[in-house]
């Protein structure tokens, strides 16, 4: 989807740390001895996950499909190095169309794969998420945005 069809959500540092305890809470108990993030938006997840599951080996997946809100072609520009396994975690923010997954999914066969926010076109390829969102909505994410001014209700817009 483009920006152009306006609708957002817009997520706090807090609420993205809030969404990602609770995606950490479903993995609880699973056995998880490794992470591979799927950067860059999934680096500040798989960071939250490791400290909450005690997971200390890291590694990272670089795929690169958006040009800020454009869809162009998928280019993972490094792979990760980790061992295909059912103890290995894949860490994404989001899943939104679903091409990134998939291309995780045919390199990790085995792995469960885990996003914080999920779209419907996505949703099917992901083991774990904690948050739907609709597929003409724009998530705006912590790290994208910063604080600024707002002008009271009656100046008008
Ligand atoms: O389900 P899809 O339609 O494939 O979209 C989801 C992917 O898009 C974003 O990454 P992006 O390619 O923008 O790179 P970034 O993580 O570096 O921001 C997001 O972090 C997911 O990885
Ligand atoms: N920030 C952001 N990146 C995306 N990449 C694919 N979909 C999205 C989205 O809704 N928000
Ligand atoms: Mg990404």
């Amino acid at each position: 989807m483009s920006l152009a069809s306006n609708k957002m959500f817009y997520v706090s540092w807090e609420a993205f740390h809030r969404a990602t305890k609770e995606l950490a809470r479903q993995l609880l108990g699973q056995n998880f001895n490794a992470i591979v993030a799927v950067s860059r938006g999934g680096l500040v997840p798989a960071a939250i996950i490791a400290r909450e599951l005690n997971i200390r080996v890291l590694d990272s997946i670089c795929i690169a499909s958006y040009n800020h809100d454009q869809q162009g072609s998928l280019r993972v520009l490094k792979d990760a190095h980790l061992a295909d396994s059912e103890q290995l975690l894949i860490v994404d923010d989001l899943v939104d169309t679903g091409e990134t997954a998939k291309a995780l999914r045919e390199r990790f066969p085995k792995a469960r794969f885990v996003t914080v926010y999920a779209k419907p076109q996505g949703k099917p390829l992901v083991d774990h998420y904690v948050t739907d969102i609709e597929q003409d909505t724009w998530i705006q994410l912590p790290w994208d945005m910063e604080l600024a001014y707002s002008k009271p209700l009656v100046e008008g817009a």
